[in-house]
Parts: structure tokens; C-alpha cells; sequence
């Protein structure tokens, strides 16, 4: 990536600003009482509370005393950034394409505008499966596999240790939305149990030229369950207050992770909790990385408000969709600028739940 090319060029509105805004920031959550089994059920009670706060007002939250080793997730971090430091050509032999999104790639486009990044990407579960088109009357379905790159030769053993470490804590969360949206514990496990099609991409931001001209992803909703991400200590990640709109940076706090909520519990809370947009910024000086691990439910998933939490009172405001081939259209245009509207879950809101978010949101996407 040398001088910035039209393509990675946001348009004016959506630039980031010269000054970052620290404020206050998302909240921080400590989950030493899920380590702790002989904590008190009071220590539990407040973490839930916690938990639904942070999701109702913020859609983000920080983790510590999360139970993910330090060590295991410096390994990681150390072999994507050996990965990354190779030459192209070599990154290049574990490319992704349009039949296997996985692996090396560097011409990510969100929302039509190129990122300033390159990402490498490996599922979770092996085989991963995943519906072969985004046609809705094709019920075929294919495995994405993994590919590997030789170089550098700890980079698949340390994911693979790393996955097993965040998986744990990918449950407990599950376990604590659940409660906080005052359902069983374990109401969320199933979708996930069998065949989730969770990923992860190990993301490297290099320094950029004009850094106020581009972003290293541009704002964005995450289309899954939840996103769990590990930030090094450079930042850049910058989330939309949902009290005023406002992009505020998220400090980078040691060995923490930070937590979003997604499209897919969005539409199982009935809008009681919220995606919320967020991008990455980049500068000019130093190379950033990240590791977000995308918890995603089982393709065949039909997404829809949870039965418990929709009444007369509280209608179901989202028609039922297919987690895999949302999935598989949402790849499609993220490949490749498409001439095409980026999928998004207001497509599936009944017409009279639609707010006037969603209907700015659906215009800027079509110009
Ligand atoms: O790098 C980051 O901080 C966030 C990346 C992100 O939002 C994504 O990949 O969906
Ligand atoms: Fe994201």
C-alpha cells in the first residue's frame, strides 16, 4: 500500500475528525466473579446488571479478568505480525477468492469504499459450513476450509490455542446476555453448540499517508452474534455514542478485550439491545493490530425476536431471515464493489417498525 489510492477515500461526512474524542468511554466490566465459583450469587446479580447496561446504553463494552491467558493471546499477535511482514507474494499463496473467503486478503471494501488494511481469516469450527450461494432456492451447501500458510510456522498452532481460550469466554457471555435479557442462562447455547460458524481475522492496519482521508474500516454494524476483539496498544477503533452520534475511541486498555453486541442479538432481543456502528482510524506513523473473533451461530439459524421476549404489547419488529445466506451476500459485497445495496437487518424489519435511523442508514447506502 504506497500513496492513497481514490478508491480507500471516504466521502466528507464520514472522514474522521482531527481530534479523537477519549470522553469517558465504554464501559469496563470485570468477569472475576465467573472465575471465582465460590463468589456470591449478589457479585452475579451485578454483573448481569452490568452486562444489560452496558449492552442497552453503549452495544460495547471492555472485559478484564476475562480468563483468556495474556500468553496466549501474545502469540497470536506475534505470529500475525511475522505473517503480515512477509512480502506479498508470499501472503498472496494463502489468498482468499470468491469460492474461499478465507485466508490472506487485502482489498476489503465496506460499504463500497476500500479499508486500509489487510486480514487474514480462519473459522473456528472444522469443516465450516456455509450455504454455496447467496440464491435463496439453493440448498447447497460448501465448506470453507482453513489455509494455512507455512510461514511463519507457529501462526496455526497459536490460533488454534488462542480459539480454544476465547471460545470459553464466548459462552460465558452468551450466558450473561441471556441473562440480562432475563432468559435462562443457557437460552443462547444451542444456536452456537453445533456447526457455529464463528471466524476470526487477524487484522493489520499499516501507517497511512493520509490518514484523514481514509479509515481502516469504515463504519460498520457486526452482522453477527457478538464480536469479542483484542486491540494492541496503538488504537484506533472509534464507536458511535448512542446518545448523540458522536464517534468516540476506545482507549486501549492492557490485555482486555472489547465486547460488541451484534446484528443477530439485535433482532433475538427485539431491538433491546442494539448493534452500533463503529470504524477503525489509522495514522500515519505506526502499524496497528487486531484480533476480532466473530461469534456466529449455525448457517441454518433462522434469526428471528426470541418467542419470550415479543407479546401483543411488543410485537416481533424483524421477519425471520437465514443466518447463512445473510452471510453469504454480505461476503459477496464486501469482496468486490458491487453495484448492489450492502445487505443489513433493517431489509428484514416489518415496514411499520422501521425507524428514522434505518431509512437514513438504507439512503446513504444506495448513494
Ligand atoms: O480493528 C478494530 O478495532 C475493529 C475491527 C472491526 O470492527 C471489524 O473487523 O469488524
Ligand atoms: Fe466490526
Amino acid at each position: 500500500m504506497g500513496e492513497v489510492d481514490p478508491t480507500f477515500i471516504q466521502e466528507l461526512q464520514h472522514r474522521p475528525k482531527p481530534a479523537v474524542i477519549e470522553a469517558q468511554g465504554i464501559p469496563q466490566i470485570d468477569l472475576s466473579p465467573l472465575l471465582n465459583s465460590s463468589s456470591a450469587t449478589g457479585n452475579l446479580e451485578d454483573l448481569v446488571a452490568e452486562v444489560r447496561d452496558a449492552c442497552k446504553n453503549w452495544g460495547f463494552f471492555q472485559v478484564i479478568n476475562h480468563g483468556v491467558p495474556i500468553e496466549s493471546r501474545e502469540k497470536v499477535m506475534s505470529a500475525a505480525k511475522r505473517f503480515f511482514d512477509q512480502a506479498i507474494e508470499e501472503k498472496r499463496k494463502v489468498r482468499r477468492d470468491e469460492a474461499n473467503p478465507l485466508g490472506y486478503y487485502d482489498t476489503e471494501h465496506t460499504k463500497n469504499i476500500r479499508d486500509w488494511k489487510e486480514v487474514f481469516d480462519f473459522t473456528v469450527e472444522v469443516p465450516t459450513m456455509i450455504p454455496a450461494s447467496h440464491d435463496p432456492d439453493d440448498e447447497q451447501i460448501t465448506e470453507y476450509p482453513n489455509q494455512w500458510p507455512h510461514h511463519p510456522p507457529e501462526l496455526r498452532e497459536a490460533c488454534e490455542e488462542y480459539v480454544k481460550d476465547v471460545q470459553k469466554l464466548s459462552f460465558k457471555l452468551l450466558e450473561l446476555i441471556s441473562l440480562s435479557l432475563n432468559l435462562p442462562a443457557n437460552r443462547l447455547e444451542p444456536f452456537f453448540s453445533k456447526d457455529q460458524t464463528t471466524f476470526v481475522r487477524l487484522n493489520h492496519y499499516p501507517p497511512c499517508l493520509a490518514p484523514d482521508l481514509a479509515l481502516g474500516v469504515g463504519r460498520h454494524k457486526d452482522a453477527g452474534a457478538l464480536t469479542i476483539l483484542a486491540q494492541d496498544d496503538v488504537g484506533g477503533l472509534e464507536v458511535k455514542r448512542k446518545t448523540d452520534g458522536e464517534w468516540i475511541f476506545v482507549n486501549p486498555t492492557s490485555n482486555a478485550f472489547i465486547i460488541n453486541v451484534g446484528d443477530i442479538i439485535q433482532v433475538w432481543s427485539n431491538d433491546t439491545y442494539e448493534s452500533v456502528e463503529h470504524r477503525v482510524r489509522v495514522n500515519s506513523t505506526r502499524e496497528r493490530f487486531s484480533i476480532p473473533f466473530f461469534v456466529n451461530p449455525a448457517h441454518y439459524t433462522i434469526v428471528e425476536p426470541l418467542a419470550e421476549l415479543i407479546d401483543e404489547q411488543n410485537p416481533a419488529k424483524y421477519k425471520a431471515y437465514n443466518w447463512g445466506k445473510f452471510f453469504v451476500t454480505r461476503k459477496l459485497s464486501n469482496f468486490k464493489k458491487l453495484d448492489v445495496e450492502n445487505i443489513q437487518i433493517y431489509h428484514f424489519k416489518k415496514p411499520s417498525e422501521l425507524k428514522i435511523d434505518d431509512v437514513v442508514s438504507r439512503i446513504e447506502n444506495l448513494v
